[in-house]
């Protein structure tokens, strides 16, 4: 068999990363690209929400990164990732890895099923791990109302609970035997600002397909099926009327690891979450921390994320802010650049967002324009 052991050598090992919104993905997946490995990765980045500004939040790299930004990877688009995928296994020798980082609202199955469906495809990748990233303050909440959430990491060879500076050691004992007991076979490993060995995340031959099969005996065939068709799978609903919830009274430590819902071929998402995204020109700083705080402690139950790049007035950096709930966070990023325009952009991802009241809100912290005479 050195045939196969050839061909097995020259597969291009691809890592999915999932975890709900705000997890930690894009914090990893900057570790990765920065860190000292010597390897080349292609990156697959897909976005929720209506204006790209996750690939304003990635590390400048040499690293080819392909947006996705159109709709979602595991559904409307996963006919674009099956094209990108077949065009870079044709163009291989460019890059060691395949990085995908798929939207928080992600169902990881029709992600990996992708590596199976395409002969070309399959016989020059490996999915090599799916690696779910968890936010170890909010999992707990998440579990109560996201499906998601809980597929994904039933779903994940690697899961990294992530975030733990802001839990205490019982909440984090707790949250990780909560992972355990929704995933018995996951290496589970504990980090803050995603600060992993990442010997412990790439190359780790940890997807077991003998394993998603006796679990889920249809992962191939469904792959195959949805070669069939580019948009969505035959399942898919688009009326998005028979998506199941997690309720609250559902007693989330009672898994057995084999409870997620592989008969569909396509995610039907919560389409509870919806997101907002906001332009406008420059902004008075003055106004817009007082007004971003004060709407992330009385919005933040609703605000699953947020995100944006602020172009304050008489500030020659872009300034990022970002926020998961109550938790909000910003920095100077990089300097604008000659010819670019100093916009600001924000997008809200969540439920019950008033767009009327954020938008009102948002104009009102855009810098005065000089007054004319
Ligand atoms: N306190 C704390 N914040 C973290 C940690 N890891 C990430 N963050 C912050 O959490 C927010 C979300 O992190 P991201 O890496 O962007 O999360 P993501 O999963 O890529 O988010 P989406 O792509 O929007 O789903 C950012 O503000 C991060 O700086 C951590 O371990 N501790």
């Amino acid at each position: 068999m050195s045939r196969t052991d050839t061909a097995a050598a020259e597969q291009v090992p691809v890592t999915v990363l999932t975890g709900y919104l705000g997890s930690g993905k894009t914090t990893l997946l900057n570790r990765i690209l920065t860190g000292d490995h010597g390897k080349r990765y292609a990156v697959i980045v897909n976005e929720f929400g209506e204006i790209g500004i996750d690939n304003d939040l990635i590390v400048e790299t040499d690293e080819e990164i392909y947006e996705m930004n159109n709709g979602c990877i595991c559904c409307t688009v996963r006919g674009d990732l099956v094209r990108v995928v077949e065009g870079l296994v044709r163009r291989k020798g460019r890059f060691d890895a395949i990085i995908v980082e798929t939207t928080g609202l992600a169902d990881p199955v029709p992600v990996a099923q992708t590596f199976f469906m395409d002969d070309d495809v399959r016989a020059r990748t490996r999915l090599d791990a799916v690696v779910a990233l968890v936010d170890a303050k909010h999992l707990p909440l998440r579990l109560k109302d996201s499906r998601e959430a809980e597929d994904q990491i039933a779903f994940a060879d690697v899961v990294i609970v992530n975030k733990t500076d802001l839990v205490t050691p019982e909440e984090l004992a707790a949250v990780e035997a909560t992972v355990r007991a929704i995933n018995p076979h996951a290496r589970i490993h504990r980090a803050a600002r995603a600060e992993v060995d990442l010997a412990r995340v790439l190359d780790q031959g940890a997807f077991d397909l003998a394993r998603v099969l006796d679990e889920d005996p249809a992962f191939l065939e469904q792959a195959a099926h949805a070669h069939d068709d580019h948009v969505c799978g035959p399942d898919c609903d688009h009326d998005h009327d028979h998506h199941h919830h997690h309720h609250g009274d559902h007693d989330h430590h009672h898994h057995d690891g084999h409870h997620h819902h592989h008969g569909e071929v396509a995610a039907i998402h919560d389409v509870t979450v919806t997101s907002i995204s906001l332009k406008g020109g420059e902004m008075d700083e003055k106004t817009f921390f007082p007004w971003i705080q004060a709407l992330t402690q009385t919005e933040g139950p609703n605000i699953l994320r947020l995100k944006g790049i602020i172009a304050f007035a008489g500030d020659p950096d872009r300034y990022v802010v970002q926020g998961v709930h109550m938790i909000i966070e910003g920095d100077h990023q990089r300097a604008w650049r000659d010819g670019e325009p100093r916009e600001s952009r924000l997008v809200f991802i969540g439920r019950d967002l008033d767009r009327a009241r954020l938008e009102a809100g948002f104009t009102a912290c855009l810098a005065k324009a000089k007054t004319p005479a």
